[in-house]
């Protein structure tokens, strides 16, 4: 059986830990305040004859060095690398949950992006083109509700057709203006050189920019083999996994 890993990322409070037990058939803790991931958590299911490893991470508002949360999240998709992204969005509050979404397609094109709480959503009228949103931004979107289970088939497909790599994307990339765009092209081959292809270079050059001091902590700790941040082993549970 083919394996992979799968990283759920996202704002706060938009049911990530709900999605990871609807998946994997566990029982993260969830909730509001009570309930915030404040680790990663990691379960697996099977779909189609592939393993997926699922990694719920703590729900943050951005991927920069501004608290624990976002160094997790962020360190285990630049660094960890995995198969596939899920960023799963609010429905409700798309246009503040797109700017994570934006930064996760900065660093990878392996991407699902996940509307949950749709059924919220239709409670309060609100409609969303999935096709459109996917169109723009370069990536299947897919629009579920974790909780209600609506639309998880649908998604467990986009996911294992990115793993496989049988979906081409073509994530949305931000211009930032011809100043920052010039100190980025000079900055690539610099860091290309030190750091070879292994990690998201544009990315990279725009936290620089930005002088993300945790960032570069992060790789030099990489680099050193002295970091660690591993997720929470919980008990593997194939027989209550979403099989299909
Ligand atoms: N109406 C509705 N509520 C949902 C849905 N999915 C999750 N929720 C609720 O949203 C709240 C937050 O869910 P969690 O799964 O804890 O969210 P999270 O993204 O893991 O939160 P953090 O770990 O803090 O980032 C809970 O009260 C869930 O029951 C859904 O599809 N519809
Ligand atoms: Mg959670």
């Amino acid at each position: 059986m083919k394996r992979y890993t799968v990283a759920l990322a996202g704002n706060p409070n938009t049911g990530k830990s709900t999605l990871f037990n609807t998946l994997t058939g566990m029982r993260q803790h969830t909730g509001n305040w009570a309930g915030k991931t404040v680790d990663m958590a990691e379960g697996e299911l099977v779909h189609k004859g592939s393993i997926f490893r699922m990694i719920d991470l703590p729900g943050t508002y951005s991927l920069y060095s501004n608290s624990a949360d976002e160094e997790v999240a962020r360190d285990y998709i630049v660094f960890e690398q995995p198969d596939v992204s899920i960023v799963v969005l609010d429905a409700t509050s798309l246009e503040r949950n797109l700017n994570l979404a934006l930064q996760v397609l900065e660093i990878t094109s392996r991407v699902v992006v996940c509307i949950n709480l749709i059924d919220e959503a239709n409670r309060l009228g609100i409609v969303i083109d999935t096709a459109l949103l996917s169109q723009k931004l370069g990536v299947p979107v897919v629009a579920i509700s974790a909780r209600s289970k609506v639309g998880i088939d649908d998604l467990l497909n986009q996911m294992e057709q990115i793993a496989h790599g049988f979906t081409e994307t073509k994530p949305l990339q931000i211009a930032y203006g011809d100043s920052i765009e010039r100190k980025i092209t000079e900055l690539e081959p610099l860091i290309r050189e030190q750091l070879g292809v292994r990690f998201p270079t544009r990315w990279l050059a725009l936290r620089l920019l930005d002088g993300d001091q945790g960032l570069l902590e992060s790789i030099k700790a990489r680099l050193n083999g002295t970091t660690g941040a591993k997720p929470r082993q919980e008990v593997v549970d194939y027989g209550r996994t979403a099989c299909h």
